[in-house]
């Protein structure tokens, strides 16, 4: 396809691990939209979230986690600009690395689009990308507080998966295998996470 045709979508998250939940939600909305790529964004300061795991060790489980799938990318964008990770920069940076005609799909789950609104810049955000609200059991999946044409809504396989419980499981010495990639398993295992 024409370089300057590609549609792109955009999966940011803090991926404190990633979970199948994010790569299922990602896989099925690439499949929905016809994607090229979806790019998982692992933000840098999450400013909404309280402490959380180095973003060199979240980026490292997002690429053991995307890498088997061609489609998958990930990008450093968020993790390298320093100051409160906004969406609103992360989508002025991809727009400049994939150019003007590329088209912008920003991937969101049910909770997160649901407080989109306490964004920073949240207007300018809905004009540099097309926003995809997925749903994400024990959430409403609305778009009734969002600008018309601004969100599409997707009905994606339901997992119960939170990065929340991933991480009380290994606290409690409880299995995360399957809930989470196998590389990730053992990534969390040999970098001793959340213990
Ligand atoms: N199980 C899921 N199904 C659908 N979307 C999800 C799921 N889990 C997370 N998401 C979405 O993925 C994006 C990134 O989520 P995030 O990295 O904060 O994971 P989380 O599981 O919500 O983390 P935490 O439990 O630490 O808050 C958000 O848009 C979120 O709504
Ligand atoms: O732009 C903002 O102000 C903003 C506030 C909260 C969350 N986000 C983005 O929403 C995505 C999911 O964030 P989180 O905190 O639920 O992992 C991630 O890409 C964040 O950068 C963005």
């Amino acid at each position: 396809m024409d370089q300057q045709a590609r549609r792109i979508g955009i999966m940011g998250g803090t991926f404190d691990p990633i979970h199948n939940g994010h790569l299922v939600a990602a896989s099925e909305v690439a499949d929905r939209f016809a994607l090229d790529e979806v790019v998982f964004v692992p933000t840098g300061n999450p400013w909404q979230k309280e402490a959380v795991t180095p973003a060199e060790d979240r980026y490292l489980m997002t690429v053991v986690a995307t890498a088997s799938n061609p489609r998958f990318q990930v990008s450093r964008a968020d993790v390298d600009r320093s100051g409160p990770t906004y969406t609103v920069d992360t989508l002025r940076d991809l727009r400049d690395a994939y150019g003007p005609a590329a088209q912008l799909f920003f991937i969101t789950g049910a909770d997160a689009l649901a407080k989109i609104l306490s964004w920073k810049d949240a207007d300018e955000m809905f004009s540099l990308a097309h926003f995809i609200g997925v749903t994400r059991p024990g959430f409403v999946l609305s778009d009734d507080h969002l600008p018309d044409d601004t969100v599409s809504l997707v009905e994606v396989p339901a997992m119960a998966i939170s990065s929340t419980d991933c991480r009380a499981r290994v606290k409690a010495g409880k299995p995360v295998w399957y809930l989470v990639p196998d590389g990730v398993v053992q990534y969390i295992a040999k970098r001793r996470l959340y213990v």
